[in-house]
């Protein structure tokens, strides 16, 4: 049998209804059939084929990105596709480009800080591609620490301009995406300074090329910033180092909807949070959430779909070997990472409306659940990229050598995906926010009752002293014993760095000396919101034969698997006892022998292309050895019998006259 046999006949076992999974993965048939159509324009136009890359030198690499970016802007407009249908087509292009800065951050910064004014002046040009932006926060020696950041915006009374300046090597503005070669504008956040006061950092929009013939204007020096991880991966963006001279804008660049300055050089706080000029990296936040099932998803369909044609060891009398997917091992680290996937797609799902919501109080001047939505993109983004970084490697070891190779499609989605850890706020740094919001939570509890993602804590005398009541492995399949398990032990946690903290003089100074345990609740609260979200998603209705069924599956697998992983937590928590943590581990192992079966079909209902995947190991129709042989065949060094330098650096040394006596 073949590969092509072996999946064929993984597909007869599942229990499931394949079609009605793939449009629960989506969220909704719309939202299916946009995606689908949009995976599909890419994946049948060869001017998207992506299998050159590799062998590409960095200018021919972003040369044919630019191509691919400006021919999908004449898609978008010839065909007339939607907002929605855009987004689509650019994400299954599936090169980091400007048009991601462009429309991720450029357009939403100018829509979240920008003034009504200054809307309609600047979102139909930027919509349009009249002008083509970038977002220039970081510095060359500040990224996380925004209020550090160096440049200045001098308000000049006499002519009613800003003076944007670096005035230090390290204000010097270090990497923001398509910024090197491309972006016509920046919007760049500086601190701003009247007649010598500070007044904190705000967003500018700085012209950096001439509109007619892309030069660099005056005072400004622009340039790439080098290769980075990867040989692909992100080097299709030129991600870009800038230097400000004295540059001078109009005062009406600056972006007005938080603050203003008036023509007399007046400072005005408007009534909504300064927090709002954050606005972006939230928005940004919650899309990046969402990637990351994208991206794991990916890197699980190619490691599953390869684990059940690969076969090792196990073989009788001539028979057949074992799949490797039927080893307990690899399903151990398999399955989980194919339930994080779904679990990731609707906690993103849900944090896309409660941003939604969030915005539509903030038009209704309601700014109360702010501090929650900063929590939960910040902390959601930082679990859901480590986990996904994560993951991907872990696909990568799973497929043993062969994912070692670049036709995997593993290594470069690895090396394009890791950044997403870093970039829109380092994990780390955004887990310490999420840690301010429950610390502050925890604090100010006895005269505001905690709401939303929180809401648990405010029952915290029970949870206090609770213990778990699971006698059985079978008790473990129940939501409330989950649940409550996983706020059991945030909410332990959460309150054990709140009391520690409270005996420091200085809270500041206990903050910061409890910053990893900080790091581990807060981990644990956004654990807990994931979980949630999944069981609260299984109350809704799901069509499809089987489909329920099986993502009520997933969702236990997800839960018990971070709870064995962090047993410790719960163990040292007090709430379970090690009995009851050895049940939970039963449990998910027959889990797995659920999940096994269906295990191709769940990967199915992800409805990658295999344009998308670009994985000889993930090919849908399984065929896998035959197409390795043409990939490898494939490479430039296979061109020819004898390669360059053979002659002029191999032959001379196996024609040395030389005697092994003398050596
Ligand atoms: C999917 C497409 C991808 C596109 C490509 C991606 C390209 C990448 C682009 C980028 O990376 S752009 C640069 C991104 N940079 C960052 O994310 C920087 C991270 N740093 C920060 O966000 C902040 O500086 C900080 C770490 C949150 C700290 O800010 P600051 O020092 O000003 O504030 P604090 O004094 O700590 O906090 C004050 C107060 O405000 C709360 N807060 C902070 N941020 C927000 C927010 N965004 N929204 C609401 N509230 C916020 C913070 O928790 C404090 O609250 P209190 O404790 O006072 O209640
Ligand atoms: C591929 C890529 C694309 C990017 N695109 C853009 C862009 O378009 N526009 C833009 O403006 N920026 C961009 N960035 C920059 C990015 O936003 C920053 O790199 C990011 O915010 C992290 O900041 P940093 O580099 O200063 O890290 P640092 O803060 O220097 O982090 C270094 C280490 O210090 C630790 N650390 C820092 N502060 C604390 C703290 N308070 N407590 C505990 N530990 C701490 C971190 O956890 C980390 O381990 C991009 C970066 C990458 C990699």
């Amino acid at each position: 049998m073949e590969g092509v046999d072996y999946l064929r006949d993984e597909r007869k076992k599942s229990e499931f209804d394949v079609e009605a999974m793939k449009v629960a993965w989506a969220g909704s048939r719309e939202a299916f059939q946009v995606s689908d159509r949009m995976a599909k324009l890419v994946a049948n136009d060869p001017v998207f084929e992506k299998f050159s890359k590799p062998t590409l030198g960095r200018k021919e690499m972003f040369k044919n990105t630019l191509r691919k970016a400006a021919y999908a802007w004449k898609l978008i407009n010839d065909l007339h596709l939607t907002e929605e249908e855009a987004k689509w087509l650019r994400h299954y292009i599936d090169e980091p480009n400007y048009t991601d800065l462009q429309w991720e951050m450029f357009v939403p910064a100018l829509e979240g800080q920008g003034s009504e004014e200054q809307k309609r002046k600047w979102l139909p040009l930027a919509q349009t591609m009249q002008i083509i932006g970038t977002y220039a926060q970081t510095e060359l020696a500040h990224g996380s620490n925004v209020q550090g950041l160096e440049t200045t915006a001098t308000f000049d009374h006499e002519t009613d301009q800003f003076v944007i300046h670096s005035p230090t090597l390290t204000s010097s503005k270090w990497w923001p995406g398509g910024m090197a070669k491309v972006a016509t504008h920046a919007i760049v956040y500086a601190r701003l300074i009247i007649d010598g006061h500070f007044y904190g950092v705000h967003g500018f929009i700085v012209q950096l090329r001439s509109l007619e013939d892309h030069s660099t204007l005056p005072g400004i020096t622009v340039g790439d910033i080098g290769m980075k991880f990867g040989h692909g991966a992100y080097n299709t963006m030129d991600n870009g180092v800038l230097r400000f001279d004295r540059v001078r804008i109009p005062r009406n660049q600056m972006l007005m909807r938080v603050s203003q300055v008036t023509k007399e050089g007046k400072y005005v706080q408007s009534d909504v949070p300064r927090q709002l000029a954050y606005g972006t990296m939230v928005s940004v936040r919650q899309t990046i959430v969402s990637d990351a099932s994208k991206a794991l998803s990916r890197a699980v369909c190619i490691a599953t779909r390869y684990s059940a044609i690969r076969r090792q060891f196990g073989s009788h009398d001539g028979g057949p070997e074992t799949q490797v997917i039927d080893y307990k091992t690899q399903q151990s680290r398999l399955f989980p990472l194919l339930a994080s996937a779904f679990a990731f797609r609707f906690v993103s799902e849900w944090l896309k409306s409660l941003q939604t919501d969030v915005k539509q109080r903030l038009e209704a001047k309601d700014f109360s659940t702010l501090p929650e939505a900063h929590a939960c993109t910040a902390g959601l983004k930082s679990l859901t990229t480590a986990a996904t970084a994560d993951g991907i490697e872990e696909c990568r070891k799973l497929c043993g050598g062969h994912g070692y190779l670049i036709s995997s499609g593993l290594p470069e989605l690895y090396a394009y995906y890791v950044p997403a850890c870093t970039y829109e706020g380092e994990n780390v740094v955004m887990m310490l926010q999420v840690a301010r919001f429950l610390v502050k939570t925890v604090s100010e509890m006895s005269y505001k009752q905690p709401v939303g993602t929180a809401d648990y804590l405010g029952r915290m005398a029970p949870l206090m002293h609770n213990n778990c009541d699971v006698q059985t492995a079978e008790d473990w399949l129940n939501p409330s014993a989950i649940v409550k398990a996983f706020e059991t032990r945030a909410v332990r946690m959460i309150v054990d760095c709140s009391q520690r903290i409270a005996k420091f003089e200085n809270q500041e100074e206990g903050f910061a000396e409890l910053s990893t345990d900080l790091v581990e609740a807060s981990l644990a609260h956004c654990q807990l919101i994931v979980v949630s979200t999944f069981i609260q998603r299984l109350k809704q209705e799901i069509p499809g034969k089987g489909v329920k069924q099986s993502l009520e599956v997933l969702c236990y697998v997800y839960a018990l698997y971070l709870l064995h992983k962090h047993q410790g937590d719960f163990l040292a928590t007090g709430y379970l006892t090690s009995k009851q943590a050895s049940l939970a581990n039963d449990q998910l192992k027959t889990l797995y022998s659920k999940v096994r079966p269906n295990a191709i079909a769940l990967v199915d209902s992800f409805n990658h292309t295999d344009h998308y995947l670009s994985s000889v190991l993930g090919r849908y129709d399984g065929n896998v050895y035959p197409k390795l042989y043409e990939a490898a065949r494939k490479d430039p060094l296979n061109d020819s019998d004898i390669a360059d330098g053979i002659n002029q650096y191999v032959q001379p040394i196996l024609k040395q006259k030389l005697h092994l006596a003398k050596l």
